[in-house]
């Protein structure tokens, strides 16, 4: 089986000019097909609050009302999405910015109103994703960057968490490609102190998950990041890893961040 990495980069590296820099090399010097997923909420949530609009947050998700859709469609389709195919287009990277409605790649649904409504909120299932199409990008030699913009099918788009995307991503592929899955944030890995950069913990087992949860080792936005991690590994992707962005290098010699095991 030919080889797929899927790598997925958060709002705090996008944010800082030097490290997306960095980040974006080694992104192109990875041998072999490849696929970037983004996320920005940081820099949504920025410019919400310069127009007046407060984030709302719940379990890491995004409450996302229709002045809400409006920005993030503005700031991940657009804004952050072309500016970074425009960057490794520069750096010898053929790629291709798409939201999940460009060819009907990600299909999600729209959360059902439970005790909380979190708006224009799409959730994937194991058809969300089109890992034909993405495979025939792959096959006439493009890179794919795709944003946490999804739609129903039916007009209306969705903003789907990118963790999420990517992690869906990997597993529809997994049936095309032995993919690896790397999660690249701003720390060094799954840290055991969040506050101290040497104390990554270098091999986290499924069954590890929940006491680390218990005991506060791993909190907010970490959370989510891992059950998506691991829900990757249990649905067939051969590797996932969590790490810092501009150390993406390393993922060559096995030495990077924190990998998840089954
Ligand atoms: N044990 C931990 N190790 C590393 N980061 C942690 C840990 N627990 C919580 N975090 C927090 O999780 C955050 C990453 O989640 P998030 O902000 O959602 O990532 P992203 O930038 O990829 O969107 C980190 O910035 C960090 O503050
Ligand atoms: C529904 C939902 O929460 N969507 C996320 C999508 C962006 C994202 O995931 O960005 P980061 O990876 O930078 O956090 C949001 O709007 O924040």
């Amino acid at each position: 089986m030919k080889q797929l990495t899927i790598i997925k980069i958060g709002g705090n590296v996008i944010d800082n000019s030097e490290n997306l820099h960095q980040f974006l090399l080694d992104f192109t010097a990875l041998p072999g097909d490849k696929i970037l997923v983004h996320g920005g909420g940081k820099i949504a949530t920025e410019l919400g609050e310069s127009l007046g609009i407060e984030a709302k947050m719940v379990e890491g998700r995004r409450i996302t009302d229709i002045e809400t859709l409006r920005i993030v469609t503005m700031v991940y389709a657009g804004l952050i999405n072309k500016n970074m195919v425009a960057q490794l287009q520069a750096k010898g990277s053929n790629a291709i910015g798409l939201t999940g409605a460009d060819g009907n790649i990600i299909k999600a649904k729209k959360r059902p109103v439970k005790e909380i409504d979190y708006g224009f909120v799409g959730d994937l299932d194991e058809n969300s994703v089109s890992a034909e199409t993405l495979d025939r990008l792959l096959k006439a030699g493009l890179v794919p960057v795709l944003c946490a913009i999804t739609h129903d099918g039916e007009t209306q788009l969705l903003n789907t968490n990118a963790d999420t995307i990517a992690s869906s991503v990997a597993v529809a592929m997994s049936s095309l490609y032995e993919t690896r899955l790397v999660y690249c944030f701003e720390k060094k890995g799954v840290l055991k102190d969040v506050n101290d950069d040497n104390s990554v913990v270098r091999e986290i087992k499924a069954n590890e998950f929940e006491s680390l949860k218990a005991d506060g080792t791993v909190q907010g936005g970490m959370i989510p990041k891992l059950h998506n991690a691991f829900e990757a590994i249990k649905k067939g992707v051969s590797a996932v890893y969590i790490g810092k962005a501009d150390e993406l290098a390393e993922l060559a010699e096995e030495t990077f961040g924190t990998k998840m095991l089954k």
